[in-house]
């Protein structure tokens, strides 16, 4: 479902110009619609109780597993360059090959681009494997290490293709790394739950506490669902907490060398103080 304002601009109707659209959101909403769900009919007539039954049988995103739709199809390594350099982080292009790298292999569960080339500015070669890829296939490539990428949906809903395959690759011993719904999944694989959020956190300005030390990052975020760390088993401990609402933003697991953070520090836009977790996983397989 898209807003009105999307609507418009795909359709380029001239004809809505002269409608307060404002206002047709606020009866929308008035009428009780979902927050942020604001339904279109095909035609460009509003009809609101349309709108709303619409609105209304949306049956929201828990239970939805969406990752696998939107990974990749093919394996592929991750060699973005333009004019024959990586991009960098602080640099853009200008970054060179040729040196040894440690091999990460990437899963996309929807994975952010930025992603890669953080990875890659931390001194890694990233192979990028569909969400649906079995413990075989990511073995094939000879991984120093694993990464969890992000992805819509619920965690939970991943059901056969995701958890099962992550927990053969922890016994690995081969350091593991996750983000956003790679966070999830790595809870998930060690037997934690994961909710929907009543709010979730969206944008820019997140504030994190770093419980090793203290330290506050200003972090992106865009999720809709948390690890409960009430559920997290005894091999996994907390390493970050949103400071907006006190939810989990962190773990590590204290028996294999695997940790994740829910929120995205590849921002970009956006703020760059946790690029170390780059540096931390990378620098982890050079050991
Ligand atoms: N950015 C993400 O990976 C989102 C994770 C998950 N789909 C959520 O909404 O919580």
């Amino acid at each position: 479902m898209e807003n009105l304002a999307g609507w418009m601009a795909r359709h380029n109707r001239i004809g809505l110009a002269g409608i307060d659209t404002r206002a047709l959101t606020r009866r929308i909403r008035a009428a009780g619609a979902p927050n942020g769900v604001i339904a279109h009919s095909a035609s460009g007539e509003f009809d609101i109780a349309a709108l709303l039954e619409k609105a209304r049988a949306w049956p929201g995103l828990e239970g939805m597993d969406l990752a696998k739709d939107v990974s990749t199809e093919l394996h592929y390594g991750w060699g973005e360059t333009r004019e024959g350099g990586l991009w960098r982080l602080g640099f853009g292009y200008a970054g060179a090959e040729g040196e040894d790298r440690p091999h990460v292999v990437a899963i996309d569960y929807g994975s952010k681009h930025n992603i890669f080339r953080n990875l890659v500015e931390a001194g890694a070669k990233v192979s990028v494997v569909p969400a649906t890829a079995s413990y075989e296939d990511v073995m094939a490539l000879n991984p120093d290490g694993i990464f969890l990428s992000n992805g819509p949906g619920d965690p939970a809903a991943t059901g056969e293709y995701a958890v099962p395959v992550i927990r053969q690759l922890l016994d690995t011993g081969k350091p593991l790394f996750g983000i956003c719904l790679g966070h999830q999944l790595l809870g998930l694989a060690v037997g934690a739950k994961t909710t929907k959020m009543h709010q979730g956190h969206r944008g820019a300005n997140h504030p994190v506490k770093r419980l090793s030390d203290g330290l506050v990052e200003i972090t992106s975020m865009n999720h809709g669902f948390a690890v409960e760390r009430e559920t997290l088993p005894a091999n996994a401990r907390e390493t970050h907490v949103s400071l907006f609402d006190g939810s989990n933003a962190g773990l590590e697991l204290t028996d294999r060398p695997a940790f994740s953070v829910q929120y995205h520090p590849e921002a970009s836009p956006g703020p760059q103080d946790s690029f170390y977790l780059f540096e931390r996983f990378v620098g982890s397989l050079r050991k």
